[in-house]
């Protein structure tokens, strides 16, 4: 790997260049304690300060303490391996790459910044393609010191292996949280990451590739690139389950960003955590592009015409309201191309006219002009406005709806539901009906947003004071800032700070670095780049709403098609998108497995292709030390194998994680079991993972997560679960870093069809 280790002198040449290398790092890590130093005593300093002075003043003080904390935080948050490579240029020219950039008290730069252009050739460089790079160096820390390094001479072809310091990172015991890979980040991955914020890019990966770590660490490039632009607007990151975010929640923090918005998919409509869905079929329906026009029916038929002429009495006088009245305000109201909500108002004006022409007639006495004075005309527009039965017939005729509420009913009304979805067979209507106030489920979520669009917000005036408010601080924002006498150096990651930073640390409860904060807490909110993960699981409806969050189209969109649950899953990301961007995506691949060995892939592979699936099979990075085993078991010894398989994992390698999947019946048989004899020790995919070595997961919630060895319950029934397809059983055997057992009681012949050629040991 490098020339100078096959020299003599290796042992002294090494040790002299791991001393200077500590010695530059410890320089590193004094400048960082300095800054983050200085950071606290501006803190204390600004918050010493209380609250004197006009509310502008405190303001600004607020604003700037949040920054200061932001930039506390984030200095904490890079502390851990600040530093991990080195570049020597062919003019000599050395350049230290880390996780932030830095710059000593002379403004000379120390640390570049991993994400900047001068770090580039660190990821880019080849022995083909040098990028004037005479020699990249990878330096293993552990917390704040230098463990090692080791180089890559450019000049020699040796360089196109895989570096020591990614082969440890791919093979360390996993820990239940996902790492960043900030310090080896692989060419093909590099690419993807740098690319240019517009439009749709398409990453399409086998297992393993390394979708969901370029998908993160492609937030933290756009949102140092584009800063000024992405802190107005925010970076959405949506993923398939809670427990994914959860395993994915520390990385962007330690590359110091915290300011994007992560969200499942069940928790993108502001104010519902919907549940996982378990009816698969309900779910396919509700994420069919029918259902656009369900929603749309299900609101027309809440705008209604009364059977009959009707009588209401205003003020002691009767008026008479004929079915056609109602009709031409429905239309009219329609007609504006209003929400339901915001119609419905022109719905009211336009009926409160009808009958005030009627009152009219019947109150003034007649005059010349045919009119009432205009006090009088307001008084009884106002008095037929607020009369009661007037109040209930245009309520019954045109109801203000929530979208919740609307959904709620909708799938819980047979008759309802019925006439909203003409489309719907008898037996799919069965299949969507359910209880009415049954909590609310993923694919119930678009639906909802579908819904939100369709009626609006509930009128109020509250929202247009908040936007006032808004602006208003916007404004004062802009006045600070020239009146700053900071220098932007001073206050800021990169030292930019623009007046929407400033007006989001001036709303109340909010900190500067809430632009997130707030864009979760808004429907309306349109974000100014969305990357999806395990995108290949998404319905029309669910793209739908989130092609709705950024309108501008700026889309990192990844995933395995193959990898994607059910019977009929799409084979081509055309097909997807089109309706959505069309000629507007972008494809880019990744083709390396980090994860997976190559014996576990290639089974794993089989699996999908026996059963008629196209996969793409990465070469994995590693050949990998075990094959998969399959061991046939009884029933009865079902239990018995399993914990054998359990405990001898534990003993050959205990600290590592292991995943037991298991779906349905044998999920819950298998929890019961296992938390009997390792008490404590079993994590069930919610929620944080403390300590835990036994991780037990559904094959769908096991998207995207990885364990050292993992554990297959009974792979056919993950099979007939999934509607009798391979995708989840394929997503399954995919988890593993080092083991595959699959256990089954099933007889060859029912066992999935690529499986049965594992050589199988009975128990
Ligand atoms: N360049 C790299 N350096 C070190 N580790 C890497 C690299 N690329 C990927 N990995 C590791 O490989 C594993 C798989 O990565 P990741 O989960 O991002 O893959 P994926 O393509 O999203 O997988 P899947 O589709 O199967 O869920 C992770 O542990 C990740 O940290």
């Amino acid at each position: 790997m490098t020339d100078q280790y096959a020299s003599t002198d290796t042992t002294s040449w090494y040790q002299q260049q791991l001393d200077e290398e500590r010695n530059y790092v410890a320089r590193l890590y004094e400048r960082l304690d300095t800054l983050r130093n200085e950071k606290k005593q501006q803190l204390v300093r600004i918050q010493a300060q209380g609250l004197q002075g006009s509310y502008q003043n405190q303001s600004e003080r607020d604003s700037f303490a949040s920054l200061y904390q932001d930039r506390i935080n984030q200095l904490d948050a890079v502390d851990d391996r600040l530093v991990f490579g080195r570049l020597d240029t062919d003019d000599a020219v050395a350049r230290h790459i880390g996780r932030i950039g830095l710059s000593d008290n002379q403004h000379t730069r120390i640390l570049v910044d991993w994400r900047a252009p001068e770090a580039a050739p660190f990821y880019q460089a080849t022995a083909a393609n040098r990028q004037e790079v005479a020699r990249r160096r990878h330096i293993m820390m552990s917390g704040r010191t230098v463990e090692s390094f080791e180089d890559d001479v450019l000049t020699s072809t040796e360089s196109a292996q895989a570096s020591q310091a990614l082969l440890s990172a791919v093979s360390a015991p996993r820990t239940g949280a996902m790492g960043d890979i900030v310090g080896t980040i692989q060419r093909e991955q590099d690419e993807i990451i740098r690319d240019e914020m517009r439009g749709v890019l398409v990453v399409q990966g086998g297992p393993g590739t390394g979708k969901t770590a370029v998908a993160l660490h492609r937030a933290a490039y756009l949102l140092y690139t584009y800063r000024d632009r992405l802190a107005k607007s925010g970076v959405l990151l949506v993923g398939p389950s809670e427990a994914f975010m959860n395993y994915i929640d520390q990385v962007l923090p330690s590359l110091g960003e915290t300011g994007v918005v992560m969200r499942s998919l069940g928790n993108l409509y502001p104010g519902i955590e919907a549940r996982p869905e378990t009816d698969h079929a309900a779910a396919e329906i509700k994420g069919r592009s029918v259902m656009q026009d369900v929603i749309t029916n299900a609101v027309m038929l809440r705008q209604r015409s009364i059977p009959e002429t009707t009588w209401v009495t205003v003020d002691g006088i009767r008026l008479r309201v004929r079915p056609i009245q109602i009709r031409r305000a429905i239309g009219h109201a329609r007609e504006s191309g209003k929400p339901h909500n915001q119609a419905r108002e022109v719905f009211v004006d336009h009926m409160v006219r009808t009958l005030y022409d009627q009152m009219r007639d019947i109150v003034s006495p007649k005059r010349e002009d045919g009119l009432v004075n205009k006090a009088d005309r307001s008084y009884l527009r106002q008095e037929i406005r607020q009369s009661r039965e007037v109040r209930k017939l245009l309520n019954l005729c045109w109801m203000p709806l929530t979208p919740t509420g609307l959904v709620d009913e909708l799938l819980s009304r047979p008759k309802y539901l019925v006439d909203a979805a003409p489309m719907l067979s008898a037996t799919e209507i069965k299949t969507l009906l359910r209880a009415p106030g049954t909590p609310f489920t993923e694919a119930d979520v678009p639906l909802i947003d579908e819904a939100a669009v369709a009626v609006g917000d509930l009128v109020s005036e509250a929202g247009q004071g908040s936007k006032k408010a808004q602006q208003r601080n916007l404004d004062t924002a802009e006045a600070a800032l020239e009146n700053m006498h900071y220098t932007l150096e001073d206050i800021g990651v990169d030292g930019v700070v623009t007046p929407e930073m400033l007006a989001a640390a001036q709303e109340p409860e909010t900190t500067w670095a809430s632009v997130a904060d707030r864009a979760q807490r808004d429907r309306t909110w349109t974000y100014g780049h969305v990357i999806v993960d395990e995108a290949q699981e998404l319905s029309h409806m669910q793209w739908r709403m989130l092609f709705r969050r950024s309108p501008l189209r700026s889309f990192t969109i990844v995933g395995d098609l193959a990898q994607a649950s059910g019977a009929d899953p799409s084979t081509d990301w055309g097909s997807i998108l089109e309706p959505f961007a069309p000629n507007h995506w972008r494809l880019a691949e990744l083709t390396v497995n980090y994860r997976t060995p190559e014996r576990i892939t290639q089974a794993a592979a089989q699996v999908a292709t026996a059963a008629g699936r196209r996969v793409t099979t990465p070469t994995a990075l590693r050949e990998g030390d075990h094959d998969p085993e399959l061991i046939r078991t009884t029933v009865e010894d079902l239990d018995k194998v399993l914990v054998t398989a359990v405990d001898q994992q534990f003993q050959s390698f205990p600290d590592e994680l292991i995943g037991v999947i298991a779906v349905g019946e044998d999920y819950s048989k298998v929890h019961q079991m296992l938390e009997k004899i390792y008490p404590g020790q079993v994590w069930t995919g919610t929620g944080r993972r403390r300590d835990r070595n036994i991780a037990l997961v559904t094959a769908q919630e096991s998207k995207g997560l990885e364990y050292d060895a993992v554990i297959i319950v009974e792979p056919q029934h993950v099979v007939q679960q999934d509607g009798e397809s391979v995708g989840n059983l394929y997503v399954a055997m995919t988890r593993a870093t080092q083991t595959l057992t699959l256990i089954t009681t099933a007889l060859t012949n029912q066992l999935p069809a690529g499986l049965r050629d594992i050589q199988a040991k009975n128990f």
